[in-house]
């Protein structure tokens, strides 16, 4: 599979804050990548980086194959990782045709970027008479004039209403679905579910997972369970070989039994039965992935 992005350790300091702490990830052809944190957690930084508009402290990034040199790559890439800027009293295709000049690319593309976002019928429209969602899609548009290898959006529905969102998320999943690699940052567990194939969790600059989004959700699940002797269901429990860990918290009555393989209630039931032990205590539960991301991002405090 071909490399689109490699970063190693790539660190930045803003003074005594580490923005981005020693992040390393790669991006390969054909994925929508989602970078995932809260609010402050250096996605900007990061995606500020790897195009040129940030310094980097120390580490090292390479787009491609690495043997151009980063000014040549971004010829490659399209990005919006500012707000839409255009001129307001020129229409969405005399702003593109602009672009196109600056791009030194061919304006033969507009009217085909201009349909991927919806706006082919605004071509003749001025831009201050565009909503916010349609700026959103006319950057876009704009970002894809070149036939970017892949396309950077950092918070691509911050601010749009529900359906501004939605037709977003749309246009992101069509480019993606032609084969343009897609990187977008999001403070929003929801759209990277939604939209991402792949991501890298971060908090205070530094990754907490990469893969993925499946992956992050595989988790087999857990019991929690009560018996008369809790002693015995735990040696029982530990026995079987069938859990992480087998806890009890101080303000709980039952164990939680974390599972290391895929198993029902009434296989456990069972087996704990033909062990002599009977429950008063027995479900079975699955993090969401919301519960586990925001785990994730508390845990580990810096
Ligand atoms: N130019 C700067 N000077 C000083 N500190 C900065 C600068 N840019 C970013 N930071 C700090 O670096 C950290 C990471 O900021 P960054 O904007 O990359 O986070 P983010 O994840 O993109 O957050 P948001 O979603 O709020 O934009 C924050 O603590 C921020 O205050």
């Amino acid at each position: 599979m071909k490399t689109i992005l490699t970063i190693n350790n790539l660190t930045k300091k803003f003074g005594p804050i580490t923005a981005v702490d020693n992040l390393s990830f790669t991006i390969e052809k054909g994925n929508v990548y989602g970078i995932l944190g809260p609010n402050g957690s250096g996605k900007s930084t990061t995606l500020g980086m790897v195009l040129n508009v940030v310094n980097k402290t120390s580490g090292d990034f390479h787009w491609f194959d690495g043997n151009d040199t980063t000014h040549e790559a971004l010829k490659k890439v399209g990005a919006i990782i500012e707000r839409p800027n255009f001129y307001p009293y020129m229409t969405a295709a005399q702003n593109l045709d602009l672009v196109c000049k600056i791009k030194n690319v061919t304006d033969a593309k507009i009217e085909e970027k201009l349909e991927i976002v919806g706006l082919l019928d605004r071509k003749n429209s001025k831009f201050q008479t565009f909503s916010l969602g349609m700026k959103q899609r006319l950057a876009i548009a704009s970002a894809l004039l070149n036939d970017p290898e892949i396309l950077i959006l950092d918070e691509p529905t911050n601010g749009l209403d529900p359906q501004g969102i939605h037709q977003i998320r749309e246009i992101i999943r069509k480019i993606a679905s032609t084969g343009t690699t897609i990187l977008l940052a999001s403070h929003l567990l929801d759209e990277v579910e939604k939209v991402c194939n792949h991501v890298v969790i971060i908090r205070k600059g530094v990754k907490l997972y990469a893969g993925p989004v499946d992956q992050l959700n595989a988790n087999h699940g857990f019991f929690e369970l009560r018996s008369s002797n809790m002693e015995v269901l735990k040696n029982a429990l530990t026995e079987t070989n069938l859990f992480d860990s087998v806890k009890k918290n101080q303000e709980d009555d039952f164990f939680t039994a974390i599972l290391t393989k895929p198993m029902e209630a009434e296989e456990l039931h069972k087996i704990l039965i033909d062990k002599g032990i009977i429950l008063s205590h027995l479900v079975k539960k699955r993090e969401s992935l919301e519960q586990q991301f925001l785990q994730l991002t508390n845990q580990k405090s810096a």
